[in-house]
């Protein structure tokens, strides 16, 4: 792949959603889409309808009013390759508060007398975001927790029947009776306390709702919602916490386990309906394949409203933030994680290339500067097209026509047809075909001599490096 370096491309104006004719005029009443069949649109102010109007339900959305609980120090501890040190915690608790999350979830300290050890020392680090740690329902737990220093304590308990049974073996009586009492006892210490119940899409929706409504009365700071198997999708998630809305006035937290991979468009309808906190990982690590990943959570809803996902995040942090805990965990960042991946701002095929050279907006929802990162157009393969070569020409400064352009990109896909031609092979070419032309050697469509200059240039080369070739 060969990319062209496009940091120094003008840059446009990022196109909100909603503009490119989805929210605006063009789209009303063009393609029959209002039932005018593209006629004049009725002049009665009482017969006009506008389909993209908010709608009652956008005023519970929170998709522009949220806060992020960040679990990686929680529920990433529970991924199968983490094993975090106090140092490393310590690192990734500082790199979380400098992206700008607003909670950081802990270990619980009950798990080990180290887990309690850096439970300490991080409520001691004195950052901007608040610490909360994650316990049983259970008063042991939260006597441990109440004394570490911490801002909150999230407290869980399975409800659904698998877990009743197979799990903690307690019924819903009992349930409710000890998250009375471990609620007041943590709210008593004056520190948020959250109430979630484990397995909520396999549990019984009466159950929920009337423990949800019991401990929102006793005056819980959040209740959460946690698609523990990873199993809800979007729908059922939106249908969840609409009810759930309309039964609690204390804040609705989500947590959304990606076994389908759904945890980022979960996490998006969740906040549609009315959820006000969602739980990320960096990476997405976790239990099995994970939760909903913080960059990819961040990406998708930079894309509902860039000003005020930029306005709240470090965004040009999140590269250094994801390369260090994947540093930690032992795992490369994929190829396609949002952002951050190694092609998340390439550009290839001709067709795009030359749409982007024009205008970034045309192919990218999200603007790589807003990152801190750097857009690239990949030109030596056989999609490639005459107006991405011609950039890298202006690059090279060098001064070619547009028909020896074409001429030349019918080159660089001939040989792009036999393998992929690095930077420096199509940098090459294209010197030689402009001295060829220069010189007067060179004309349009003489295929034998650019091979023989071509070829020239190799045997040059070889005999200027000698010792390195052999
Ligand atoms: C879905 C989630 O990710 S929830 C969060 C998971 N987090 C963790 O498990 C934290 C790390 N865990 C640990 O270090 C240990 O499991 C501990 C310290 C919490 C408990 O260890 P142990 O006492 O050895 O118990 P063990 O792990 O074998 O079993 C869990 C116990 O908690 C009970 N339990 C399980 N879930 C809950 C709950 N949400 N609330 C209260 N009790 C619970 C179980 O019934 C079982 O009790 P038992 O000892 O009477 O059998
Ligand atoms: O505390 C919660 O809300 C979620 C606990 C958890 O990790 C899960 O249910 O997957
Ligand atoms: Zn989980």
């Amino acid at each position: 792949m060969v990319p062209i370096d496009l940091s120094s491309a003008p840059v446009h104006p990022h196109v909100p959603n909603g503009v490119n004719g989805v929210n605006g005029k063009k789209l009303n009443g063009v393609n029959g889409v209002n039932g005018t069949n593209g006629h004049a649109t009725p002049k009665s102010p009482a017969k006009q309808f506008n389909p993209y109007a908010p709608r009652y339900a956008d005023f519970l959305s929170n998709v522009s009013n949220f806060n992020i609980i960040e679990s990686t120090l929680r529920e990433g501890e529970q991924f199968a390759n983490a094993f975090f040190d106090t140092e490393t915690k310590i690192k990734i608790a500082k790199a979380l508060d400098a992206f700008g999350v607003e909670y950081i979830e802990l270990t619980s300290p009950a798990a080990s007398e180290q887990s309690r050890a850096d439970c300490e020392a991080i409520c001691k680090l004195g950052l901007r975001a608040k610490i909360l740690t994650h316990i049983r329902c259970h008063m042991d737990d939260a006597r441990i927790a109440v004394e570490t220093g911490v801002d909150g304590v999230d407290v869980v308990i399975g409800t659904s029947s698998f877990l009743r049974e197979f799990s903690h073996g307690k019924d819903m009586a009992y349930i409710t009776r000890t998250a009375i009492e471990v609620i007041e006892f943590v709210k008593s210490k004056g520190i948020e306390v959250r109430f979630s119940s484990e397995d909520s899409f396999r549990s019984d929706l009466v159950d929920l709702l009337s423990i949800y409504q019991t401990v929102d009365k006793i005056g819980v700071n959040r209740v959460g919602i946690a698609d523990t198997v990873g199993c809800a999708n979007p729908r059922q998630v939106y249908d969840l916490v609409r009810t759930l809305r309309g039964v609690v006035s204390c804040d609705i937290e989500i947590h959304l386990h990606n076994d389908t991979g759904c945890a980022i468009a979960n996490a998006f309808c969740a906040l549609e309906a009315g959820a006000t906190h969602i739980d990320t990982s960096v990476l997405g690590i976790g239990e099995r394949v994970g939760i909903t990943p913080l960059g990819g959570l961040v990406a998708c809803l930079y894309a509902a409203n860039p000003e005020y996902v930029k306005a709240k995040y470090n965004l040009p942090a999140l590269r250094e933030l994801e390369n260090l805990v994947a540093e930690a965990v032992e795992v490369s960042v994929p190829f396609c994680n949002p952002i951050t991946g190694y092609c998340a701002f390439t550009h290839k095929a001709g067709i795009h290339a030359k749409a982007i050279l024009n205008n970034p907006s045309t192919y990218e929802i999200l603007k790589p500067e807003d990152f801190g990162l750097t857009r690239y157009v990949s030109i030596g393969h056989r999609l490639t097209g005459w107006n991405a070569v011609k950039s890298r020409v202006e690059q090279l400064q060098l001064n070619l026509t547009d028909d020896q352009i074409k001429d030349v990109t019918a080159k660089i896909k001939e040989l792009a047809d036999v393998r992929t031609q690095s930077m420096e092979d199509v940098d090459t070419l294209l010197r030689v075909y402009h001295s060829g032309v220069e010189s007067g050697e060179l004309e349009l469509g003489q295929r034998h001599v650019l091979d023989r200059l071509l070829e020239k240039h190799r045997s040059q080369s070889q005999e200027r490096m000698p010792a390195a070739a052999a």
